[in-house]
């Protein structure tokens, strides 16, 4: 017997879109979230890398919104696995909302590090890393200077499933759009005035040239979202999972073994136990 399941396969991956009444509450929550992480921390607003892509423009988007564009300082940091477009949208989204930023080109930073250990450097995985961990050095170079926190861009589905570089995009203040799994995030987008062409843009990382998201985590972000909310996040045993989502096994072990494997990245470094000296 074959374990694809057959009546359900063609079913749509569950729905976890907001009401436009949650919506709004959860924008407005969103709003507060981002004030008093700015008021809290005493801060003078706050900075973000800006790619181009949908999650940090909906973070800048709200974040303009909540404390004022003039509070606001955007990092564009191209390098080599960059496309023009992103980093050219990247620029739109700082000019539309009216926020300060700059271009900072982190080759040249790239090509210092990779200098060191040039066989690490043929490593697409741990050279893609350090182009993401170096735009937290720059993010929190000017969050240090001029008084401000880092705005974090990840969703939920990327903290659960473990998908971003331990200390290099995790490395910020705050995580105002964390609670989102992706579908939700492209809902609040387009909600908050994100023109269309950059909600429905294909998410990339950019680790490397080419690289997507979907392709990479060996499926797409609605049925990653569905999987892990109702399995990994959510009541329902694997193979509840797989009738009701018609999803097959393979989707929801590659799931799990995403949300296992990235265990150790939402922790804080673990220390041995206090010794009885
Ligand atoms: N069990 C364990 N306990 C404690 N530490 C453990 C560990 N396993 C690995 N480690 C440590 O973690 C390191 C591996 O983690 P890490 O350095 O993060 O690297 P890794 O998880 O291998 O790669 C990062 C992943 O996140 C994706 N990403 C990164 C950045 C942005 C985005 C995006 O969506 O924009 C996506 C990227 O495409 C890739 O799939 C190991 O080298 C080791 O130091
Ligand atoms: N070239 C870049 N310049 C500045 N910041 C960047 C750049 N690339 C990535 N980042 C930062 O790293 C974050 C994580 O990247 P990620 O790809 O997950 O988000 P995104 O590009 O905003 O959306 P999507 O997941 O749809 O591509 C970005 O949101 C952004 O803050
Ligand atoms: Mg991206």
């Amino acid at each position: 017997m074959s374990s694809e399941p057959t009546i359900l396969a063609d079913t749509a991956p569950l729905d976890l879109r907001l009401s436009d009444d949650e919506l709004e509450r959860t924008h407005q929550h969103i709003l507060q979230f981002l004030r008093d992480v700015v008021d809290d921390a005493g801060a003078d607003g706050a900075v973000l890398g800006l790619s181009g892509g949908i999650d940090s423009t909906t973070v800048a988007y709200l974040a303009a919104e909540a404390f004022g564009p003039e509070n606001l300082h955007g990092l564009v940091m191209p390098s080599v696995v960059n496309t023009e477009e992103n980093m050219s949208d990247a620029e739109r989204v700082a000019q539309e909302l009216g926020i300060e930023y700059d271009v900072v080109e982190i080759q040249p930073i790239a090509e210092t590090v990779f200098d060191t250990f040039p066989e690490a450097a043929d490593d697409k995985m741990a050279a893609g890393n350090v182009y993401v961990r170096l735009r937290g050095v720059l993010n929190y170079f000017v969050a240090n200077h001029e008084g401000k926190v880092v705005l974090g861009t990840g969703n939920r589905a990327e903290a659960l499933s473990g998908y971003f570089t331990k200390y290099g995009d995790q490395a910020v203040d705050c995580n105002p759009i964390g609670n989102l799994y992706k579908q939700q995030v492209r809902q609040l987008a387009a909600h908050v005035g994100v023109p269309d062409d950059l909600v429905t843009k294909t998410p990339s990382a950019e680790m490397w040239s080419g690289q997507t998201d979907e392709e990479e985590m060996g499926m797409d972000y609605d049925t990653l979202d569905a999987i892990l909310a109702l399995h990994v996040d959510g009541p329902l045993s694997k193979s509840a999972t797989i009738d009701h989502l018609g999803v097959t096994e393979s989707q929801v072990d590659r799931a799990v073994e995403l949300y296992e494997k990235s265990e150790h990245k939402r922790h804080m470094p673990p220390a041995p136990e206090p010794l009885d000296l």
